[in-house]
């Protein structure tokens, strides 16, 4: 009998918003779950997963998967400080998403050495961004802030900003953002529902998973 040949690493990249269509956002309130949810999201084609800091298990959530799902790219959200980056590339973070930004963490966040995904949700705040040499950008709260027919307008007169908008994105809207020429990628939850986790359901995060990897 042949083994099993060992899963091929996910290749490195500077870009996030290249890694998959569909970021899945993850709150891990468990640190168990974090493997089998991250093979779930992989087995469904989304090998990018965005753990928030949000939660006391986050970052060995990150280390698990990092460790045990090579063929994942792990990153982490909801980093709003220096302390939050150095927390999360220590702990294995291959991308950092925040939800808003700030002088002082754009510099950390470039200091870091990994790629990373600034929060805006204004034409100014994006303006500022690209003054810095920043292209690549979360747009949150997405659907509150202005939905696909903001970043529709941003494109012309700011097109060298390119986004991935998070926050109220569902499989419904998630098609008009990723048909605009600005967005590289959609984030989001919805593949992860709550009483799916609760009752470890991994073949439903698989399927929305898969759901999810065929939007675009
Ligand atoms: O924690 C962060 O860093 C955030 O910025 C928030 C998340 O991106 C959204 O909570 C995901 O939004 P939903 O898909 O509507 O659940």
């Amino acid at each position: 009998m042949s083994p099993t040949p060992p899963p091929s690493p996910a290749p490195a990249t500077d870009s996030v918003l290249e890694l998959a269509p569909v970021l899945p956002v993850v709150v891990v309130d468990d640190p168990a779950d974090a493997v089998p949810l991250a093979r779930a999201l992989v087995a469904g084609g989304l090998r990018a997963v965005e753990v928030t800091l949000r939660t006391a298990g986050a970052l060995d959530a990150i280390r698990a998967i990092g460790a045990e799902v090579p063929e994942a790219v792990v990153g982490a959200g909801t980093v709003v400080s220096p302390r939050t980056v150095d927390a999360a590339v220590a702990a294995g973070a291959r991308f950092l998403v925040s939800p808003a930004c700030t002088e002082t963490l754009l510099l950390a966040m470039r200091a870091s050495g990994v790629p990373f995904l600034p929060g805006v949700s204004t034409a100014s705040e994006v303006l500022t961004l690209l003054e810095r040499g920043v292209r690549e950008m979360k747009f949150f709260p997405a659907e509150a802030a202005g939905g696909a027919p903001y970043l529709k307008s941003l494109a012309g007169p700011l097109p060298q900003a390119r986004f991935c908008p998070t926050g109220g994105v569902s499989p419904a809207n998630a098609p008009a953002y990723l048909a605009l020429p600005n967005v590289g990628c959609v984030g989001g939850s919805w593949m992860l529902p709550a009483d799916a986790l609760a009752a470890k359901d991994w073949d439903r995060v698989e399927r929305l998973a898969r759901e999810a990897s065929r939007l675009r």
